[in-house]
């Protein structure tokens, strides 16, 4: 690693400012190579940059000297903040590839350098990830929190708390080989720490979900033919995203549609009417669809008749309230999508479901392989807590602090990592 990278770090030219960073053991050689002096360290100054190779002028440039290892890669670094037209940033670009030692930064690999040096650990690369990411204030937020190490800290004070109980087990162990009178003491301080150490790993498993809040909530609409799911979703989603019309069977296959409302990004679903008889096979390949809609989603529309709900957490739209037809008396919302009438109420009520399954102010989401990594460390410890053997209860601690060190990225997977740090821009 002892390589030093260049990248222009900021957005693509042409810009107001054009960002271009330098890591790496030669990346005061290289500000002082175009700039002429290396600036006081961490103090913005100006100067004229101008190319060593043969001494033309470049750009006017805000210099930042960063000597390591107090910087975000944890390596000297240098930040010319240039003009950002398309010319200045090639030619900044082409001084610097021409230095000996010095070459173009590969995607993410700023990242993955203050990776390598424990400037960050796995979730807050992840979090910076996100944070790149976010559309969402929700998502913006909850992904700060993780960048910012909440998460991370939380796993410290737990591998703090394992270390503590291993350490006890294998003192007891020690007292065990010598035949002594076995510490019933020590044996019963080990259990409730285990157990209080599973107790609180425990309640990160029902932690908000980062996929979900990335992807969106599901919101799947239900119901019979001709209850109004696709002039609902239309209304919902502000577009004529699925067709409508008087002849029941009209939607057949599910139709996904992502949309932000209220700063939470939602993904509606609109589903084939629900009937028993269809002559039409296609119509029935899109009612087994809407099943399995339904399932997987986080809350449903459901549109038919209060008492075929098909889940107790459904909520109940009485549809097409402006219709004289149906009567004042039906359970459930009443809504109309043509007049608008109770859209407000459900829009509420969709934001209401959705808070409890969305990481709160300042909290973070946990994605896949984090729940993952916690589920594995939660079942050590239970097996831990159950073991009635001191060894048996030792290697499980051994093996927790395994768990530990995969969701940190101590224990990381190369492949794994070259996927994560290949999803950044270049620059980052
Ligand atoms: N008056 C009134 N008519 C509505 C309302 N919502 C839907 N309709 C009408 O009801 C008929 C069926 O609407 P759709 O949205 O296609 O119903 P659907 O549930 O998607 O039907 P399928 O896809 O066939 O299962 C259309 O003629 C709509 O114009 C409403 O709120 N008020
Ligand atoms: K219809
Ligand atoms: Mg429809």
């Amino acid at each position: 690693m002892s390589e030093t990278i260049f990248a222009l770090s900021s957005g693509a030219p042409p810009a107001g400012i054009g960002v271009v960073r330098v890591s790496g053991p030669m990346a005061g050689a290289a500000l002082q190579a175009l700039a002429g002096r290396l600036p006081t360290p961490r103090m913005a100054s100006l100067a004229l940059l101008t190319d060593p190779r043969d001494g033309a002028p470049l750009d006017r440039a805000l210099l930042l000297w960063l000597p390591g290892p107090r910087t975000v890669t944890g390596e000297d670094m240098a930040e010319l903040h240039c003009h950002g037209g398309r010319a200045v940033i090639a030619a900044v670009e082409a001084a610097l590839g021409a230095m000996p030692q010095l070459r173009r930064a590969t995607a993410g690999e700023f990242t993955r350098r203050a990776f390598a040096h424990g400037r960050m650990d796995l979730n807050e690369v992840e979090g910076l990830a996100d944070l790149l990411a976010a559309e969402t204030q929700q998502q913006r937020r909850a992904a700060l929190a993780m960048m910012e190490g909440h998460f991370s800290q939380r796993i410290d004070g737990w591998r703090m708390r394992l270390l503590d109980l291993s350490a006890m087990a294998e003192a007891a162990l020690d007292f065990s080989d010598e035949d002594d009178v076995p510490d019933a003491d020590i044996e019963a301080r080990i259990g409730q720490g285990v157990t209080a150490l599973a107790q609180d790993v425990g309640a990160l498993l029902s932690a908000p979900s980062a996929e979900r809040l990335r992807d969106g909530i599901r919101v799947v609409l239900a119901g019979p033919p001709n209850a109004g799911k696709s002039t609902l979703l239309n209304r919902l989603v502000g577009r004529e995203a699925a067709i409508v019309s008087d002849i029941a069977g009209t939607t057949r296959d599910r139709i996904e549609v992502p949309a932000a409302i209220g700063g939470t990004a939602f993904l509606f679903t609109d589903t084939a009417g629900l009937r028993d008889e269809t002559g039409d096979a296609i119509e029935a390949i899109g009612i087994d669809r809407a099943r399995a809609a339904m399932e997987a989603a986080d809350i449903i529309l459901w549109l038919g008749d209060p008492v075929e709900a098909p889940r107790e957490d459904a909520l109940l739209i009485a549809a097409q309230s402006d219709v004289a037809l149906f009567s004042l008396d039906r359970p459930g919302l009443h809504l109309s999508a043509r007049t608008g009438e109770g859209m407000e109420a459900l829009v509420a009520m969709l934001l209401d479901r959705a808070g409890t399954l969305l990481p709160g102010e300042g909290d973070y989401a946990l994605h896949a392989r984090q729940r993952d990594g916690v589920r594995a460390l939660h079942e050590h410890l239970l097996a831990a807590g159950a073991a009635r053997d001191l060894l048996v209860l030792a290697e499980e601690l051994r093996l927790g602090r395994r768990a530990i060190d995969a969701l940190t990225g101590q224990a990381g997977t190369e492949d794994m990592l070259d996927r994560l740090f290949s999803g950044f821009c270049i620059g980052k």
